[in-house]
């Protein structure tokens, strides 16, 4: 096995690599390859796609069987191609950001011309992975709520697509959870805005804890929680509900050296048959506002048209 390791530093790398591919006049096939790659690998902000066209192109002049790739800080691995015993490992750089680690696999040996002709093309790779690695991080920030940390209203409108999709598909329950914290507007007119976001923040904190961790939750707007359950139905959300109901009833927040006992009314949609996230959250609002007509602090699970009430009334 033979592992070659070395920094590809980005820092006007592409200027002297171009120059380098002019250089190699022996080599029209190489320089040709490089300003392709250029031009293709700028076409996409996704990092399986920009692997993708850059093992296909490369592999049409070098035996490659694999690279892989991954990207700091969330070091998830992608792999295109084959992982094989030889292999050159490269760390990605722009400046003093590290966001990477490159690696190509091959099933004989890398020979020293072939890996410096590799390391020049691997330099087309640089700003695509970065501007990827950029765009991806802008998406996140979008899907993310600044006060709490959790999923915003998007991330969650998203999830849920894809939740409902699969238990369309696999015939998979599923169910909603829409909570909403009771007179909350008390917290912010008695002790401010600030307290009131303290208190939201350790509510959210809370509810993480709460959770399977299967089981997602967003803020939904303002006081608004939502947790999707996977693999629920209507019987064991309402299991879910009332475990959370009652534990953050017995929880006291502090924020601001006051001490804040909150409850929540807690709205269920169980998944049907043709529902989409317009309508399962319609109904778990309509559940959940039956329990703030009658004083909040309870939950409440909509399945059809019926509001069944959990103490079955
Ligand atoms: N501090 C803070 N308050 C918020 C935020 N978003 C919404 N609110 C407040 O949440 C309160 C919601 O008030 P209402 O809709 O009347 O609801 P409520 O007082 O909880 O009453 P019920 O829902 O009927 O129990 C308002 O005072 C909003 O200003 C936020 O990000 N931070």
């Amino acid at each position: 096995m033979e592992l070659a390791k070395a920094t590809l530093d980005s820092q006007d790398q592409q200027r002297s690599h171009s120059a380098s591919a002019d250089k190699k006049a022996g080599d029209k096939n190489l320089s040709a390859l490089y300003w392709r790659l250029l031009s293709q690998l700028q076409a996409s902000l996704h990092n399986q796609q920009i692997l993708a066209t850059f093992h296909e192109r490369v592999a049409e002049h070098f035996a490659i069987d694999g690279i892989s790739y991954a990207a700091y800080p969330q070091a998830d691995l992608l792999l295109i191609g084959e992982q094989q015993p030889h292999q050159a490992a490269y760390r990605l750089r722009a400046r003093d950001d590290d966001f990477g680690e490159l690696t190509l696999f091959r099933h004989k040996r890398l020979l020293p011309e072939e890996l410096a002709d590799l390391e020049l093309l691997l330099g087309t790779l640089i700003s695509p992975l970065r501007n990827a690695r950029q765009y991806q991080n802008a998406i996140k920030a979008s899907r993310k709520d600044p006060l709490t940390g959790l999923g915003n209203r998007m991330a969650m409108t998203e999830q849920l697509e894809q939740e409902i999709a699969i238990a369309n598909r696999h015939q998979r329950p599923l169910s909603l959870m829409l909570l909403d914290i009771d007179k909350f507007k008390s917290v912010n007119d008695t002790h401010g805005h600030q307290v009131g976001d303290q208190v939201l923040r350790q509510f959210s904190d809370l509810l993480g804890r709460l959770n399977r961790q299967s089981d997602q939750s967003y803020r939904f707007g303002g006081e608004e929680f939502v947790i999707i359950l996977r693999d629920t139905e209507a019987k064991g959300a309402m299991v879910a509900a009332e475990r959370i109901r009652n534990a953050i009833a017995s929880q006291t927040i502090t924020a601001n050296q006051a001490d804040f006992q909150i409850t929540a009314s807690i709205g269920l949609a169980a998944y049907q048959s043709g529902d989409s996230t317009d309508s399962m959250i319609r109904r778990a609002d309509m559940a959940m506002y039956k329990i703030k007509n009658r004083g909040g602090n309870d939950f409440c699970c909509a399945e059809n048209t019926h509001l069944i009430h959990s103490t079955g009334e």
